[in-house]
């Protein structure tokens, strides 16, 4: 187990980081993969030490084979067959051993593939587990192309590694072998041979250096190639046509992919160069290996079982440098990987432990202020924010845009916490209550609403497994989706894709709505989630929703003074403060600040 810790050192994985232990689990496969590469060589190697009985007795008289320069115990193994059937016996011994070898070789390759799709599966859950549980700040602050770099690309080249490594254990058992193989032959030509691949290796770890240079380089523009793939594939699909940035848009996509191109070409041509410059090494050693022994008087059947285990040894030692490479320029890949992978330095989600259920006093912000931690530079985006939301009322939250109302619902959602002050429901801090517990309480629907790929049925009933056919059907009544979706080919089976292609922006935001519905929430909150629809559709949803029998709160967000209308209270906010709070009616900012959008909007 020491030997196959030490073996760990050459993976490029930091010591103890989660990528680590993950490999490290797999460290139970090295002594079987390297057992299975020592026998598979070991038989490939004595084989072909066999060559030189073979050959001493085709070339000479089988009496003659004791005076050849020959090492000794092949000497014995040559007489022992000259005695015997000699010559078939001898062949028929050394197919053997290539045929066992072959099916070693083969149960090693299996097992290998094996271990590296294990962890490769495994390396990819834990990705998908840490955003999965990671902080929601996490989104905030970082780059998406680099998570899908790194989800994407870089898991598959860490897991690739793997495979590297192992391969790599196999060619080391087959070096040893080898190595120790040709010494018995012939130790003189052994030592040249090992004078001159120290010489080859020297000149590859240089290499190996500027290639691990290369590869960041390549890594990093690739990522901002990802970053523009996103860009005009999603991001900005609509802008750009309608602005007529096609032709733009392609130049710099253009440039972008010629940046990775010339990166990914300086890799593959420094590996190019290296392998033709080791087989012209190689080829010279080989010529200076007959020379020698020329001049040292080897016979021609130790030289020729010496160059085929030499030649067979090749790939094994190709291998092993290649793999060195490799796991060098996956370093940077690694290096991600082991990034997203390490919670350190990453938001935490919350940890309550307290099951609150329903909302009976209400919920109430206390001097609440918020700073985003990756914009310190930005200050304070709330500063002393308290209102209450009330049970069994709707609640609006109004305010001109960057006032921090997506931030107050992010904080309804336990998705970001308070830097100040406190967010109490019926008494008891937001901070102590089970996240899971909580969440399930509340129903959210926005503007942009996150259909996943399945049916109209599944959509609504995401996140709320209980749904059975009726509750969703009540709540498509009540969103006012029953209508278009009773008027598509399969009604509630129909299949709309994850991003509902076929949809409108007001059907889409219906089924969010009907989504936030199905699990009765005892907090509803509507983030802009009609301003796709209808004006009159939108006063009926909320009309619908106002019903006593299904008590609820409500925090609307909306910029439209009808919706307003139909709460009982709002809240206007301005740069992160509480301006006023009041029935909408008697809010005198309010006004204002409708009159604000009017005018610098030109919509009434
Ligand atoms: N991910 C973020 N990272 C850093 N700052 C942010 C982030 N999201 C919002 N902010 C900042 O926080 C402030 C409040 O933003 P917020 O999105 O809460 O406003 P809003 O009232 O919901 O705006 P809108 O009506 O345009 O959605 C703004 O100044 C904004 O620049």
């Amino acid at each position: 187990m020491f030997i196959c810790r030490g073996l760990l050192a050459w993976f490029p994985v930091r010591r103890e980081s989660p990528l680590f232990v993950i490999i490290r689990s797999y460290i139970w496969a090295v002594p079987i993969v390297g057992i299975l590469g020592f026998v598979a060589s070991g038989l490939e190697g004595l084989g072909i030490s066999l060559l030189i009985p073979l050959l001493s007795l085709l070339l000479t008289d089988p009496a003659s084979v004791s005076v050849l320069p020959i090492p000794s115990f092949l000497t014995q193994i040559s007489l022992f067959f000259a005695a015997k059937p000699g010559l078939p016996a001898v062949a028929t011994i050394i197919f053997l051993m290539v045929l066992v070898k072959a099916i070693v070789q083969a149960i090693n390759g299996i097992f290998v593939a094996w271990v590296d799709s294990s962890a490769g599966h495994e390396i990819r859950c834990r990705l998908a587990h840490r955003l999965l549980v990671v902080g929601y700040p996490f989104f905030l602050a970082e780059d998406p192309a680099r998570l899908i770099g790194v989800i994407s690309t870089e898991a598959w080249k860490a897991s690739e590694a793997v495979r590297v490594f192992f391969s790599m254990i196999t060619a080391i058992g087959a070096t040893i072998v080898f190595s120790v193989l040709l010494c018995i032959v012939s130790w003189k030509l052994f030592l040249l041979t090992m004078a001159g691949v120290v010489l080859i290796r020297a000149l590859q770890s240089r290499f190996i250096l500027h290639a691990k240079t290369l590869s960041e380089r390549a890594t990093t523009a690739n990522h901002d190639l990802g970053d523009r793939m996103r860009l005009i594939g999603f991001d900005i699909s609509r802008a750009l046509r309608v602005f007529g940035q096609e032709h733009r848009e392609q130049q710099r996509f253009e440039r972008g992919s010629g940046e990775v191109r010339k990166a990914l070409m300086s890799v593959e041509r420094l590996a190019v160069l290296m392998d033709a410059l080791v087989e012209v090494l190689h080829a010279a050693l080989f010529i200076g290996i007959l020379l020698s022994a020329y001049l040292t008087g080897v016979s021609v059947p130790v030289l020729i079982a010496f160059l085929t285990l030499l030649y067979r040894m090749q790939p094994y030692v190709r291998s092993l440098s290649q793999a060195r490479l490799q796991l060098a320029a996956s370093q940077t890949s690694i290096q991600e990987v082991e990034w997203l992978l390490d919670p350190t330095g990453k938001p935490m989600p919350p940890s309550g432990e307290i099951c609150h259920e329903g909302i009976t006093q209400g919920i109430t912000f206390k001097k609440v202020g918020f700073t985003y931690a990756h914009r310190p530079e930005a200050g304070s985006v709330l500063s002393e924010v308290s209102f209450t939301i009330r049970p069994n009322a709707a609640t609006a939250l109004i305010g001109r845009s960057g006032s921090g109302k997506s931030t107050i619902v992010n904080m309804l959602c336990q998705l970001l916490q308070p830097t100040s002050g406190s967010i109490e429901v019926d008494g008891i801090d937001l901070s102590r209550i089970d996240p899971v517990s909580w969440r399930r309480q509340i129903g959210l629907a926005g503007q942009d609403v996150e259909l996943i790929d399945g049916t109209v049925a599944e959509n609504i009933a995401y996140g709320f497994p209980d749904a059975t056919m009726v509750k969703i059907r009540q709540a498509a009544q009540l969103s006012d989706a029953e209508s278009f979706i009773s008027r598509l080919p399969s009604g509630y089976e129909t299949e709309i894709g994850d991003r509902g292609l076929g949809l409108s922006g007001g059907q889409r935001q219906r089924i969010g709505i009907a989504r936030a519905l199905v699990r009765r929430p005892s907090l509803l909150i509507l983030d802009e989630a009609t301003n796709s629809i209808d004006a009159l559709s939108e006063n009926a949803i909320l009309a619908l929703l106002r019903q006593p029998k299904w008590p609820m709160a409500i925090v609307v967000v909306s910029h439209n003074l009808d919706t307003l209308r139909n709460c009982e209270y709002g809240v206007v906010l301005a740069e992160g403060r509480v301006v006023e709070v009041g029935p909408p009616a008697e809010l005198r900012s309010v006004h204002h600040f409708v009159a604000g959008i009017a005018g610098s909007a030109g919509v009434g």
